[in-house]
C-alpha cells in the first residue's frame, strides 16, 4: 500500500515579523497518526513555525500545504479544513467554568467524545477555569481542541509550568489520539526526552534553521548530537 499523503509539508520556510525572518529555510513532515517533535532552545523559531503552519504568519518564502491546499492567506478555511494550535498559554478563559470554556467549541456530540478522552474533566465541569491545576488546564485545552476535531495539531509547550509528572501523564494521552485517530501532530516541547518518547520524528531548531532532524528514536539513542544541536555546534 502507497504511503498516506502528509498531513502537513513544511518546505523551505522563511517566515518572521515585519519582514525580518525569525527562521529560516525551514522543512518539516507529518504524516497522518505521526507525531513530530519540534525542539529547540529559546527562541529558535519553534512557535513561528507553528504560526507560519496555522497560517497566522505569511511565510517570507518557502510553502506550507496542510490536508493537501496552500494555507498561505487561507487561516479560516485552514482551521476549517481541520488545523487547529493550542498557544503556549492554552487559550483558555480563566473566569469561565470548565463547562462554558468546551461549550464555546462544539456541540453536545463533540464534548461526548472529548470527555471520553479525557474523563478526569467530567468531575471539573463547574469549577473555574482559573482554578485548575496546569496539568488539569492542560487536558481541559486538548479536550477543547479536540471538539474542532481537527486533522492537524499545532501543540505549542503545552506543558510549560508543569511538573515531569504532569508532562508523562499527558503525552501518551498524544500518542493513542495520533495511533487511534490519525491525527497529526507537532509538539513544540521543552521536555526533551519525554517528547522524543512518543513523537515519531524530531525536528531541532537553532537560531532559527535546523540543526538537527531525524526518527525520534535514533536522537533518543545520541543525546549527545540533540546537545550540540541546541548549542549550533
Ligand atoms: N512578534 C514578534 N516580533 C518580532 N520578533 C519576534 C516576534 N515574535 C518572536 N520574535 C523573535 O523571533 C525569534 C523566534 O521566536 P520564537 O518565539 O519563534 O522562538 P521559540 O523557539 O518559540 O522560543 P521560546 O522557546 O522562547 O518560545 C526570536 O528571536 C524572537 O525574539
Amino acid at each position: 500500500m502507497a504511503p498516506a499523503a502528509p498531513a502537513l509539508v513544511i518546505r523551505d520556510l522563511t517566515a518572521g515579523y515585519r519582514g525580518v525572518p525569525a527562521v529560516r529555510g525551514v522543512t518539516l513532515e507529518v504524516a497522518p497518526g505521526g507525531i513530530v517533535a519540534l525542539l529547540g532552545p529559546n527562541g529558535a523559531g519553534k512557535t513561528t513555525t507553528l504560526l507560519a503552519a496555522a497560517g497566522l504568519l505569511t511565510p517570507l518564502s518557502g510553502t506550507v500545504t496542510a490536508l493537501g491546499s496552500p494555507v498561505t492567506g487561507r487561516v479560516e478555511r485552514t482551521a476549517r479544513a481541520g488545523v487547529s494550535l493550542i498557544p503556549d498559554d492554552r487559550g483558555l478563559f480563566h473566569r469561565l467554568t470548565v463547562a462554558e470554556n468546551l461549550r464555546l467549541a462544539g456541540g453536545r456530540a463533540e464534548l461526548d467524545e472529548a470527555l471520553d478522552r479525557f474523563p478526569q474533566i467530567r468531575g471539573l465541569l463547574k469549577r473555574r477555569c482559573g482554578l485548575l491545576s496546569g496539568g488539569e488546564q492542560q487536558s481541559l485545552a486538548i479536550a477543547r481542541t479536540l471538539m474542532r476535531r481537527p486533522r492537524v495539531l499545532l501543540i505549542d509547550e503545552l506543558s510549560m509550568g508543569l511538573s515531569p509528572v504532569a508532562v508523562q501523564a499527558i503525552l501518551p494521552t498524544l500518542r493513542r489520539l495520533a495511533d487511534e485517530t490519525q491525527l497529526a501532530i507537532v509538539l513544540v516541547e521543552q521536555h526533551i526526552d519525554q517528547a522524543l518518547s512518543i513523537a515519531d520524528s524530531a525536528v531541532v531548531l537553532h537560531h532559527g534553521a535546523v540543526a538537527l532532524a531525524g526518527p525520534a528514536a535514533a536522537l533518543r539513542a545520541d543525546r549527545d548530537q540533540i546537545q550540540r544541536a541546541y548549542f549550533g555546534r
